[in-house]
């Protein structure tokens, strides 16, 4: 409890002052009251390699924090609420990750894209606030839309001199684990066991599950491979509907971004594996800037791409035509980038 209280009304110049010589590894959570917020900073709030866990919202953080904090973990929890910048920054101060899931979820009948309208803003906050008071952070965002919102993102913050490519990530680990878990259950075998790449983007068509690279391999019928395909891309609508109006997918988000934050702390630290991971970023693979594709993680982020997997025709050709909305998506993110960077 004492880390809470520490911190739970601190002053920039306080926090400069006892965070310049910090060595652990700082965490900010933006949105960290919400639906993915709450048990995603319980599940790091578990992890042992982090020593200081910001927790920022509108609001309600106060509460949150306390209760996280009593868990016998190292992390100190510090919350940050409001929707000022002020507040917003202090969260963020020198943080190593950022990871979002600030922002409006779907209703039934909504698309991803129409939440662009209310969170494009948020994107934009946190890519100025990064761009301030922690620009060599990690920054992940799970906020929809994700196809736009991460090069609104890159936007902003080449717009301030302070991108680098290989920090900024859209988590689409979701669509990994629903791939994983679904074949699993196709193949009456663990999930855990299964390897399934999912390139592309994080929406409809454009979340592209590549099976014939399954292993073990999935040898379904073309029909039952269309059918696994479809449910995996119908994945999101299928919770937002069995949520009658309650909101998207937030446990599973929370499990799925707990993992990518992890697989990021373990590249920080310096790891003796290769630390493989997938999420949406600028990419030269196709002729989408951004695009999710498998890459290796180094302490200073992406290392590598692996680029795309070997694909059968049919998923080319599924590649082929989801591209066109991929790169509209894009396109509309960048443009709102250019208006918030343009509005500074
Ligand atoms: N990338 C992915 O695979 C997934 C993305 N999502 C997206 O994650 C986002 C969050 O979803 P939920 O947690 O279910 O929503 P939620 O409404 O339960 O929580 C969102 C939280 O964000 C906070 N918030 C809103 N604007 C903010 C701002 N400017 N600064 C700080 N906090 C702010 C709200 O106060 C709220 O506590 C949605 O956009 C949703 O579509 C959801 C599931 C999967
Ligand atoms: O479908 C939604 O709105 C939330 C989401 O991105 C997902 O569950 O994959």
């Amino acid at each position: 409890m004492f880390g809470l209280l520490k911190c739970a009304q601190p002053l920039l110049g306080k926090l400069h002052s006892s965070q310049s010589n910090r060595r652990g590894l700082k965490v900010a959570v933006v949105g960290a009251a919400g639906g993915i917020g709450q048990p995603l900073s319980l599940l790091l709030k578990l992890n042992p390699h982090i020593e200081h866990l910001a927790l920022h919202d509108l609001r309600n953080t106060q509460g949150v924090a306390m209760d996280l904090s009593h868990i016998d973990t190292p992390a100190t929890v510090c919350p940050f609420e409001g929707g000022d910048g002020k507040s917003l920054r202090r969260a963020m101060f020198m943080a190593d990750i950022v990871v979002v899931p600030a922002g409006l979820p779907r209703q039934p009948g909504m698309s991803r894209t129409d939440l662009v309208k209310v969170n494009a803003s948020v994107a934009a906050d946190v890519a100025f606030a990064a761009s301030e008071v922690c620009p060599r952070a990690f920054i992940a965002f799970i906020t929809n839309p994700v196809n736009v919102v991460v090069p609104l993102a890159a936007t902003v913050l080449k717009a301030k001199c302070n991108y680098d490519p290989n920090r900024l990530f859209g988590v689409t680990s979701l669509d990994l684990v629903r791939a994983r878990t679904f074949v699993g259950d196709a193949l009456n075998v663990n999930p855990l066991k299964v390897e399934v790449p999912v390139i592309g983007g994080h929406t409809g068509k454009t979340i592209l599950p590549i099976l014939s690279q399954c292993t073990p391999a999935y040898n379904g019928t073309d029909e039952e491979v269309e059918e696994l395909i479809k449910r995996i891309q119908g994945a999101g609508t299928e919770v937002v509907n069995a949520k009658k109006g309650e909101g998207s997918a937030t446990l599973s988000m929370a499990h799925a971004a707990n993992l990518f934050v992890g697989n990021l702390i373990k590249a920080i630290k310096g790891s003796d594996k290769p630390i493989v991971e997938c999420a949406y970023v600028e990419s030269e693979v196709t002729e989408a800037q951004f695009f999710a594709t498998p890459f290796v993680l180094g302490p200073q982020g992406i290392k590598e791409n692996l680029g795309l997997p070997d694909m059968n025709d049919v998923e080319m050709e599924a590649l082929e035509k989801m591209l066109p909305e991929l790169k509209a998506n894009i396109e509309a993110g960048i443009k709102l980038g250019k208006d918030f960077a343009g509005q500074d």
